[in-house]
């Protein structure tokens, strides 16, 4: 496949956009199936998508929301991806949805990656994955340089894996390539100049040097200045 990128007159339009899509794409998929998935980003970047969708007339008791990351930080943290999440998309009509929480509240979380893999796999693959993206080129916590890049990338990592980098402040979990790449629809939400010109690097790039490489061929990246 390749790349679908589409732009927007402004992130009014993305989001409103954005959110019908994946409402649509949740929907269709509960017209065949008991239940969906959706795998959301974390970040400063969603917060108008995830008001827009968490008004959505779907089946929200027959979804399941996970982040594709978080920071191992607690739910009421300032950085915490939960509480982002707590506060624009799990309300309204989203609040009836199932989330599983990435943030287990052990010491460090390496100590939570079995339990929530073994949670996770039964969801596989994934409904619809929306992914974010830093200037670094990262996405999830995949981040260029990460401790445990390597092992996330390969093609049997389990779904769920701890991981540290330069870039992160805190340690983080993450979704790993192939839970993320196996999705049914992948889409990616980027905004500003800065975001485009690290897009346009990445797609020149090694996913080891551009972790959100490893996604564009099956993506449908948004974007608006
Ligand atoms: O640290 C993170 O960063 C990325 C990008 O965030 P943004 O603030 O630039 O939108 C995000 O997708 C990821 O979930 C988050 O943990």
């Amino acid at each position: 496949m390749t790349m679908e990128f589409k732009e927007y007159p402004d992130r009014e339009m993305l989001a409103l956009s954005l959110a019908d899509r994946i409402a649509s794409q949740l929907a269709q998929h509960l017209r065949g199936n008991d239940r969906a998935t959706l795998c959301v980003p974390g970040g400063t970047s969603p917060v108008q998508v995830f008001e827009t969708l968490s008004g959505a007339d779907l089946e929200w008791d027959r979804i399941t929301v996970v982040l594709g990351d978080e920071r191992w930080v607690d739910g009421d943290h300032k950085r915490s991806n939960s509480r982002l999440l707590r506060r624009h998309l799990l309300r309204d009509r989203a609040a009836a949805a199932s989330y599983i929480d990435l943030y287990t509240g052990d010491a460090t979380p390496d100590d939570a990656t079995a339990a929530l893999s073994e949670r996770l796999a039964p969801l596989t693959p994934l409904t619809v994955v929306l992914l974010g993206m830093g200037n670094d080129m990262h996405t999830a916590s995949l981040f260029p340089g990460a401790d445990h890049l390597q092992a996330a990338m390969a093609a049997d990592a389990p779904p769920v894996m701890a991981i540290r980098a330069d870039g992160a402040e805190e340690p983080r979990i993450t979704l790993t390539r192939p839970v993320l790449a196996d999705a049914l629809n992948i889409h990616v939400l980027i905004m500003g100049p800065e975001k485009r010109e690290a897009l346009d690097r990445a797609q020149k790039s090694d996913p080891m040097e551009a972790p959100i490489r490893a996604f564009l061929d099956d993506a449908t990246v948004h974007w608006a200045e």
